[in-house]
């Protein structure tokens, strides 16, 4: 039955979901879900459906929080090989828990590409050593842009690197973004002294090796989402302290990990709820393959600021 569906458009989501607001309700998200099934958090891995002709896939992602009343669903099409229009598309639709009826759909491009981000700065804080002050970036799409604005909102960076194998992209958001950014031509030139590195690209092999990575610093792994895809040296992978958002889905999904078979330390959920401790070991790496608990409180969140703002007017 769907009387009063409440329908939130993208530029709605971009001027309501703020970092200062979404990096906490991450970081609530992550650890509820690892603390399942206590928590009240049901989140099956997702399901992933192949599109042949176009390299691309369809990804459904169901969520229930009992303790947070909230029960959603994301659709999210991502088609890599998309041109001049984003690569990932996605909807996510809220329900009333108590009774199933669809209360709102809300774009979830803005939701995906700042609830990554804010997962990814979540994981920075509890697993990066000391204060970060040179951050790299490889990839320069939208993850590239909205992890920018996620750590600088949580860190003061002295210098940002930005690589991306097509040179123009990297430049051309570079210039977009603040005076401390730079675009370099060589990935390994944006690595080397990055205290924080952060990998967003859709590639299939290895964007930074072992040997490029100044000891200690920290690595948010965002982009191998699929088995054969791949960001990370094996080598890289397997000589550092490995966190995961969900263990299930990165034996399932993660490229970096099936392909390098590089233990898991833990989910980063557990060492936000300090149910595990951070292995200082040389360097720490956050595999993040997007968790459908972290839309589903995202957009929660958005409902329940318009609901204030509604309130006060
Ligand atoms: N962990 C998570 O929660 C999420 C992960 N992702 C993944 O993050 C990655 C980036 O996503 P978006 O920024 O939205 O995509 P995008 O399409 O906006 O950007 C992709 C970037 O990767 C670069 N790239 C493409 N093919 C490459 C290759 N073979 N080698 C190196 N670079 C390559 C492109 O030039 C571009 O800079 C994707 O793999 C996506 O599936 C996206 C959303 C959520
Ligand atoms: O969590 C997510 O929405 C996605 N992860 C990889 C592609 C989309």
């Amino acid at each position: 039955m769907v009387e009063h569906l409440r329908l939130i458009s993208a530029s709605t989501v971009a001027e309501i979901l703020q970092y200062d607001d979404l990096i906490p309700t991450m970081e609530k998200a992550l650890a509820k879900f690892s603390c399942r099934p206590d928590s009240g958090v049901i989140q099956p891995v997702r399901t992933v459906l192949r599109v042949p002709p176009v390299d691309g896939f369809l990804g459904v992602m169901p969520a229930y929080s009992e303790m947070d009343d909230i029960l959603s669903t994301k659709l999210v099409a991502f088609f890599p090989r998309n041109k001049g229009i984003p690569s990932h598309n996605a909807v996510i639709m809220l329900f009333n828990s108590h009774t199933g009826i669809p209360q709102a759909l809300l774009d979830g491009d803005v939701i995906t590409a700042r609830r990554t981000a804010a997962a990814s700065a979540a994981a920075t804080k509890h697993l990066v050593s000391g204060v970060p002050q040179q951050l790299a970036i490889l990839g320069a799409g939208v993850q590239a842009r909205s992890h920018y604005y996620a750590l600088s909102s949580q860190f003061n960076f002295q210098q940002v690197r930005i690589w991306n194998h097509n040179p123009d992209k990297a430049k051309a958001l570079a210039a977009e973004l603040g005076p401390e950014v730079e675009a370099v031509a060589e990935a390994s030139e944006a690595v080397q002294n990055a205290d924080l590195i952060v990998t967003v690209t859709s590639s299939s092999t290895p964007v930074v090796q072992a040997d490029w990575v100044k000891p200690g610093a920290h690595i948010n792994a965002v982009g191998a989402c699929r088995p054969d895809w791949c960001e990370i040296a094996p080598e890289l992978m397997q000589k550092s302290a490995v966190y995961v958002d969900s263990k299930e889905a990165a034996i399932k999904e993660s490229g970096d990990i099936i392909k390098s078979g590089a233990s898991i330390a833990a989910e980063i959920g557990e060492v936000i709820a300090g149910k595990a401790e951070v292995r200082r070991s040389d360097t720490t790496i956050f595999v993040s393959l997007g968790m459908a608990i972290e839309d589903a409180a995202a957009a929660n969140l958005v409902l329940k600021r318009l609901a204030e703002r509604d309130n006060t007017n």
